[in-house]
């Protein structure tokens, strides 16, 4: 006979105790891990072991949870573990409720320090000095491209990609009242102005569009401004007590932003291979005819596949360029190591960005 409401409660409140034992004796076992983690003086945070144990797990999965539960769920168990080992401090392109504060949660869990910043430079800054321990930076949005500032301070900067993030991003207008009526100013940063353009043009073609340091900090000026409009997402209009006047109004319904996380390497070596990982460099080509086809050509040759190709102007007013290229694999495997080595003799420039398991 079927179990009725009050049998499978007590059922679902037994497997809760359990559940509560066993998360118990997992945090304990970090504990543990954490001692000895401090005795040999080695990092708390090992991307590649967090990515494997998540891997592992939705691969052992027999359902009916989805594979994206087991990667949240654990997420957040594995972030409660790590803030007993030790609380990591996350900086991030703030205030409250923005997508990159978003992105940082998604990629470490609640369990941390919050380290907002007010520009992307500060996150570069906070992290390169030590206030905090990793930042997490927008690189790449699929409709608007790259985001150049990141793309320009990974160039000079201490810091490497230990990790990455990438987020669907979907902006809400939002504002004091919950009509589209008397829009003046539109408020929101650049990326977002542009990613909204279409529906702006054909909604509120008069109103102005002026862009603020992030989507948050509209969102917090048109809380003061019955006349002005924020463009953001769901968190900054419940941090500002916003009303939404319209849902979803990005152009591209499958908008996603793409972050990376950056530390010294002082608090992070480049983890090691987790089975899925991707490499990350910048390099410089010497001015000449079929400079970039020959770097191409070891990759080729030992079976590397290129997954991201980027220029950025070197600003010497000879027309060079930056090439910011991502390579699926990790440097332990001899393929790898071997394309990169004849990539290196090829170069000009040459700086390996980061090594990390390639992300959600
Ligand atoms: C427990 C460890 O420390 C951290 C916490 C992890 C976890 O909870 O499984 C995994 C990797 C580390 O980020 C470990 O290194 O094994």
């Amino acid at each position: 006979m079927a179990k009725t409401l009050s049998e499978l409660r007590i059922a679902i409140d037994t497997v809760d105790r359990e559940l509560l034992q066993l998360l118990n004796r997992r945090a304990g076992l970090a504990n543990e891990v954490g001692e000895l983690k401090r005795g040999e003086g080695s990092p708390v945070f090992r991307p590649e072991r967090e990515a494997q144990v998540i891997n592992g797990l939705q691969a052992a999965n027999p359902g009916p949870l989805k594979g994206e539960n087991i990667a949240h769920i654990w997420r957040e168990v594995m972030s409660a573990c790590r803030a007993l080992e030790a609380p990591q401090r996350v900086a991030y392109l703030g205030p409250h409720g923005t997508f990159s504060e978003q992105a940082a949660l998604q990629f470490f869990g609640s369990s941390i320090e919050h380290v907002p910043c007010s520009s992307i430079d500060e996150v570069f800054r906070a992290t390169s000095g030590g206030s905090a321990q990793f930042g997490v930076v927008p690189v790449e949005n699929n409709t608007e491209g790259v985001v150049t500032r990141s793309l320009d301070l990974f160039l000079n900067t201490p810091l490497h990609i230990v990790g990455e993030t990438s987020l669907l991003v979907r902006h809400h207008l939002m504002r004091t009242t919950n009509s589209l009526e008397g829009i003046e100013v539109v408020v929101a940063h650049p990326q977002a102005l542009a990613q909204c353009q279409a529906w702006l043009n054909t909604h509120l073609p008069n109103a102005e569009r002026r862009a603020v340091s992030s989507n948050a900090e509209g969102a917090r000026l048109a809380a003061g401004h019955p006349n002005w409009a924020g463009i953001a997402g769901e968190r900054a209009a419940a941090e500002f007590g916003l009303h939404i006047a319209a849902h979803a109004i990005q152009d591209d319904a499958f908008n996603r932003t793409r972050f990376a996380v950056v530390c010294l390497p002082q608090t992070l070596q480049a983890p090691e291979a987790s089975g899925r990982d991707c490499v990350s460099l910048i390099v410089s080509v010497p001015n000449k005819p079929g400079a970039v086809h020959d770097i191409l050509v070891p990759l080729k040759q030992h079976g590397v596949s290129m997954t991201r190709f980027e220029s950025r102007p070197a600003r010497s007013g000879q027309w060079e360029y930056y090439f910011y290229i991502d390579l699926e694999g990790h440097p332990a495997q001899p393929q790898m190591a071997a394309a990169l080595q004849d990539l290196r003799s090829l170069c000009a420039f040459y700086k390996v960005l980061g090594t990390y398991p390639l992300g959600e």
